[in-house]
């Protein structure tokens, strides 16, 4: 049997052959007739002689990566010019006709090869196939057209972490290449299962023009998915400048240009307000609106391209608004107009002069101590809180607490109180205002879990919709962050949307110790892009795929020639010993003792998850006896449809429960003698009993269990496990019918003093999957049943089977 491998040129401008045999030793009479075909077929009527060569003299036999490596072979080619010649040829084969008389010639010498089409066939009875088309494409690079004013984001992820590390590393020590970097973005905007290590950097190029990382980081992934909450904050978020250095990523001065000119007629220079340095731009409180407003546009529109969904959306104070774009009920211009309102009436309303403060003592504690004036604005969490009230009380007051040692700290909020009984008077101006703007309110959808109005409300028709009275009430009523905060998963990935992390320190307090709480900006960061970029890696490494490609200029694919290649970068874990038998080969150990290690993310047993009771994920009896067939076998140097077994005295002793996050370890032993066989999962008894090898066949030829050999060995598992899991069902049903008979049985256990043995059966499975099998015995006994099930089954009433 040998292969046959032929690269034809189309109109003969690369006329070349490559014969391949998959012998490790070629064979010459089988070499020698495929030459006399290739020189049949090809070389007849031709004046140009054609050139063979064989893949395998310059690399090796690749058994079944023999087409890819002609593939490789040919790209080298096209990528050279030069085709590899054949080596360890000397003397010429005198008996071939047309090596002879010159119509075949080995390519003795690297030959030129041009860039046009060639057809790699590759066929063997074995089975190895390849057929492909190719055609030569010389890109040249051209890195000027993929310039970018912002450093490169990359996410990598892997098996292990070293890996990762290394590809980072590697990144990192050369000259960026846009377009590597464009096709590592195309491979990591998806997950990749099995990839644990996930990592990032943000390179960019120094004055020297050498690559530099300015943040990276790489960690264990678990390969949970967390869910995303998004989180607007609101009054406070404001410092000058802010927008300046976020102007460099064309998705957000995209939006930010737009809201501009949205607010252009009315005056305001919203560009000015985000990139001027100057701090007065703060003092009137419009402009602090509008510019936390278009912030969180901005960012809003930078998540949505890069693919970042959030499953719930939180706002804090006006906050709220930035939710109503999120959820999809605000455009952008509604959502800036509302913002302008929200300034206007401030600054149109002659309110007392107000303060705000956030002090560290949540609402239950500090309500019974604010004096008469002062007011809690905002319940932040369980230990913080932001008070409202006339100035001079409000200093008084702060002034008192930071005395006693109590967190206080004012909120810039242009002397208003808001929040507060002092701005009452604003709702009819701004309810006005809001329903100009919001001409059709739109439902607010599940995602947004509001704020300002308490949870008990929800349902009511003022909840419901992003309108005119929503937002107006969120205004004057208390903001009940901690109340709705409360709603945020331990397990969640909560991502703050504003020109500054205000609610980081607070989050950092109230959420739980599994949560993920990431700011994509910081007050005065000197470098706001690096700190956004970095932030999205570090949503990356929380499990979530950012679409980074949006952030950069589009890369041309194919990319050009010359480009890094990337498989050299994968790496694979060696350190680890995975004790998976070779299911098809007959090479097997020969032990008593086995530790099987099973994941649900491992192909072989992803059948494991099949198996959920209440919710969750149980390893099956059938599951657990099928290892031990399985082992039985091995120990028996036979292969396991081959091996008919009886199990007998058999206990399950406990249940394991399988996570999505652990390997389950399981130890197998089974004494070669007795048979007596054992399953232990951290150190409790799983499953025991008896297995005993059977020498007549249980399974006739026709199915069940003489399923072909070359099937995947997951599917065959499966399989196994069904027909095991069909026969403990069929043996539970019939003991648990015995649940309605259970005065009978009752009656026979006092007649006869049964106590351990409760039942014996011998089965005749008839029509089971179709199949005809022999007898079998099976003993079940009652500490089976009752520590399987947590109840003795004969006291049960229910005639339902319990078990499956
Ligand atoms: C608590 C905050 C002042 C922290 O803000 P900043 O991040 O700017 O503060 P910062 O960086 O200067 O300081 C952070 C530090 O504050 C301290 N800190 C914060 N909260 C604390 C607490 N509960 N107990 C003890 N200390 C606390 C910690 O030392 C923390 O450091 P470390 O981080 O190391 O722990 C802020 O979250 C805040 O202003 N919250 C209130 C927001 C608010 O109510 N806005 C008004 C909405 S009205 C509005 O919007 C108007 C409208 O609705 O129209």
């Amino acid at each position: 049997m040998y292969l046959l491998m032929t690269l034809i040129a189309k109109q003969f401008a690369n006329v070349y052959a490559a014969v391949h045999s998959i012998h490790i030793k070629t064979v010459p009479e089988a070499d020698l007739k495929e030459l006399d075909a290739i020189g049949e077929l090809f070389c007849k009527g031709t004046k140009r002689p054609l050139a063979v060569g064989s893949v395998m003299s310059n690399i090796g036999y690749t058994e079944a990566a023999s087409g890819t490596s002609a593939i490789t072979k040919v790209l080298l080619a096209y990528h050279s010019g030069q085709i590899a010649a054949n080596l360890y040829y000397e003397t010429p084969h005198n008996q071939l006709q047309a090596i002879r008389e010159d119509q075949i010639q080995i390519v003795v010498e690297n030959k030129p090869f041009s860039q046009t089409y060639v057809a790699v066939n590759n066929h063997s009875l074995g089975g190895l196939n390849c057929h492909a088309l190719l055609h030569g494409y010389n890109k040249k690079k051209d890195l000027t057209k993929y310039k970018t004013n912002i450093p490169r984001l990359v996410n990598i992820s892997g098996r292990i972490e070293s890996n990762v590390k290394k590809i980072l590393d590697s990144l990192k020590s050369r000259p960026m290449d846009a377009e590597e970097i464009g096709l590592l973005h195309n491979i990591h905007s998806q997950d990749i299962r099995g990839h644990l290590a996930r990592g990032y950097t943000v390179l960019d190029e120094n004055e020297e023009g050498h690559t530099v990382s300015l943040a990276d980081g790489c960690e264990f992934y678990p390969d949970i998915r967390r869910p995303v909450w998004f989180v607007y904050s609101g009054m406070g978020s404001q410092w000058a400048g802010m927008g300046a250095q976020l102007m460099r990523i064309p998705i957000f001065a995209r939006a930010i240009e737009k809201c501009h000119k949205i607010l252009e007629p009315k005056g305001v220079d919203l560009i000015k307000i985000l990139v001027e340095p100057d701090k007065a731009i703060y003092d009137n409180i419009l402009n602090s609106f509008v510019g936390i407003a278009a912030v969180q546009i901005g960012l809003t529109d930078v998540l949505r391209e890069l693919n970042v969904v959030p499953d719930n959306i939180i706002g804090h104070s006006v906050g709220e608004l930035g939710c109503g774009y999120a959820d999809g009920c605000f455009t952008a211009e509604e959502m800036i107009l509302s913002a302008y309102s929200r300034g206007l009436i401030s600054v149109k309303t002659p309110f007392i002069k107000g303060a705000m403060a956030a002090v560290g003592l949540g609402y239950k504690d500090i309500v019974n101590l604010c004096p008469p004036e002062i007011e809690v604005a905002c319940h932040n969490s369980l230990e913080s809180s932001t008070i409202s009230g006339p100035v001079h009380e409000m200093r008084a007051f702060v002034e008192e607490l930071s005395t006693k040692g109590i967190f206080a700290k004012e909120v810039p909020c242009s002397n208003i109180a808001y929040h507060s009984r002092y701005i009452a008077k604003a709702g009819p101006g701004l309810r006005h205002y809001l329903s100009e703007v919001i001409k059709d309110p739109k439902p607010r959808s599940q995602k947004w879990v509001s704020t300002s109005v308490p949870q008990d409300r929800w349902d009511e028709p003022e909840a419901k919709y992003s309108s005119a009275e929503y937002h107006t009430n969120n205004l004057l009523s208390p903001v009940l962050f901690e109340e709705t905060s409360r709603l945020i998963p331990d397990n969640a990935v909560v991502i703050e949307i504003a020109p500054h992390g205000l609610l980081q320190a607070i989050l950092k307090r109230s959420l739980g110790p599994n949560c993920v709480h990431i700011p994509l900006t910081r007050r005065g960061h000197s470098d706001p892009v690096t700190f956004l970029l970095e932030n999205i890696g570090k949503l990356y490494q929380a499990g979530l795929t950012p679409e980074l490609r949006v952030l950069y200029p589009t890369i041309e694919f194919p990319v050009s020639a010359g480009t890094p290649m990337l498989s050299h970068l994968v790496e694979w874990m060696h350190t680890e010993k995975w004790p998976i038998p070779n299911y098809l080969e007959a090479q097997y150990e020969k032990a008593g003792r086995r530790t099987i290690i099973l994941s649900v993310h491992d192909e072989e047993y992803q059948y494991i998850s099949g198996n959920v009771k209440d919710g969750a994920i149980m390893f099956s009896e059938a599951g657990a006896l099928v290892l031990v067939w399985e082992t039985l076998a091995m120990m028996s140097n036979t292969k396991m449809h081959e091996l008919s077994v009886r199990f007998s005295d058999v206990y399950f002793d406990s249940e394991v429960i399988v996570t999505d996050d652990e390997v389950l370890i399981l130890d197998l032993t089974i004494q070669k003698a007795s048979g007596r066989f054992e399953i232990t999962h951290k150190e409790n008894t799983v499953v025991r009993g008896y297995i005993q090898k059977l020498k007549r066949k249980l399974f006739n030829t026709v199915g069940l269990m003489m399923e072909p050999e070359g099937k995947h060995r997951n599917s065959i598992m499966k399989q196994r496990i069904r027909a095991v899991f069909g026969l403990v069902e069929i043996v539970l049903r019939c003991t648990l019918t015995m649940n309605d008979f259970q005065g009978l049985m009752m009656q026979l256990e006092a007649m006869f003093g049964l106590v351990d043995i409760l039942v014996e059966y011998t089965l005749t499975m008839i029509g089971f999957q179709g199949l005809i099998t022999e007898l079998e015995v099976w003993k079940l006994h009652r500490q089976t049943l009752k520590v399987n099930r947590g109840q003795n089954p004969f006291q049960g009433h229910s005639n339902k089977p319990k078990y499956g």
